[in-house]
């Protein structure tokens, strides 16, 4: 598959965080305009080297640390504005038609500014970033709660509050490993009694024991990586394999994994492209969906995941129509909203790469 058809597929993403994937000139502005001091350097091309390079710990906990300095730029009504405007616009030049983009509201309230306003902020340059675009792509937020912090029923309400104005759901992240998902069950009880959709990350750092406490305790209708759930999965010497019983479950109920290979190998959640478990995961029929995790800080884009997956696994667009459906069917939005962007945009895209690349 050509490098021009990978950037021209329609794709879905349903996993990138906001404060992962500033563009690096911005940030050195931004941190000009507000006094923050702590770049390590003022060079954009500089400055994303370092981000993926301090990201490449094999530590989920270290590759956290460098929120730290995009978090310290955004902490104003315009700065959100602009960084949401610009991450709606970037992905739409990436050929993404669908995105949920995350970030936690209670790290953007340094200088004062209300949950609220910090959720209007966002919103309002999402849909400029939309705009902007020409309407080919649609953005929705999902807010996070800290796994670590103890604001996450006050975030679940916050969603609450929210939905149906750009806000489709929520999510817990941050380090996994000491906080266990299930802290935070008053937030998820909260969103249940009020039908409202959340995901959770979980079997990134921790194993199987993390998404069974994800899904069957806290309710989760996807998991963000999930990738840990090879723990439940016996693969034999010719090839075939096992599932244990949450690994059927989470396959069965077509709970979507939300994977993000680059940021995987970052983290030391998986080794390398060619061995990572997306490949055996998809055979197996689970609903895997491909994600960026991280434009900035993982270095990467969805073309360029894309892109991996074609070297490590020869996959053609037949197989990136797969996840990029599989991606809007788990999408938190109204399910003819769903069938829309699928039937009008996503078909007909991989339809017209399909004639002219011969797969
Ligand atoms: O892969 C991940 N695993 C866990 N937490 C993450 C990951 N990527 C980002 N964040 C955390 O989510 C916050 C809100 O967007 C970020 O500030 C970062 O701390
Ligand atoms: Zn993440």
């Amino acid at each position: 598959m050509h490098l021009s058809d990978i950037l021209r597929a329609p794709k879905a993403v349903l996993h990138d965080h906001l404060d992962g994937g500033l563009r690096p000139g911005t940030i050195i502005e931004l941190a000009r305009d507000c006094g923050y001091q702590g770049l390590p350097t003022e060079d954009p091309a500089a400055l994303a080297v370092w981000f993926r390079d301090a990201a490449d710990s094999g530590s989920l906990e270290r590759y956290l640390e460098t929120f730290a300095h995009t978090c310290a730029v955004m902490q104003t009504r315009e700065a959100l504005e602009r960084v949401a405007a610009e991450c709606a616009e970037d992905l739409a030049a990436d050929g993404v038609v669908y995105a949920e983009v995350r970030y936690a509201p209670e790290q953007h309230q340094e200088r004062g500014l209300g949950l609220d306003e910090v959720v209007d902020a966002v919103n309002a340059g999402l849909r400029e970033g939309e705009r902007r675009s020409g309407g080919r792509i649609t953005v929705r937020a999902l807010l996070t709660g800290m796994r670590h912090t103890e604001r996450s029923l006050e975030i679940a309400e916050l969603t609450v509050a929210h939905r149906d104005r750009g806000v489709a759901g929520f999510d817990i992240a941050g380090g996994e490993v000491g906080n266990p998902p299930a802290r935070h069950l008053a937030a998820f009880q909260h969103l249940r009694r009020h039908n409202c959709h959340f995901t959770i990350h979980a079997g990134e750092a921790v194993g199987a024991e993390s998404i069974h406490e994800a899904v069957q305790v806290c309710g989760a209708e996807r998991i963000g990586h999930g990738v840990r759930i090879t723990d439940d999965i016996q693969v034999h010497d010719d090839g075939t394999a096992t599932l244990g019983r949450l690994a059927s479950y989470v396959r069965d109920n077509r709970i979507a994994l939300e994977v993000c290979p680059t940021s995987n190998l970052q983290t030391g959640a998986a080794k390398s492209y060619d061995t990572h478990p997306v490949d055996l995961l998809r055979r197996l029929g689970f609903r895997v969906t491909l994600n960026t995790d991280n434009r900035l800080v993982s270095g990467t884009t969805m073309s360029e995941e894309f892109r991996h997956m074609v070297d490590a696994f020869g996959y053609g667009p037949a197989v990136f129509e797969e996840f990029t459906v599989a991606a809007v069917e788990s999408a938190f939005l109204p399910l003819p909203e769903r069938q829309r962007l699928i039937d009008e945009v996503i078909r007909p895209g991989y339809a017209g790469l399909g004639a002219q690349s011969g797969q």
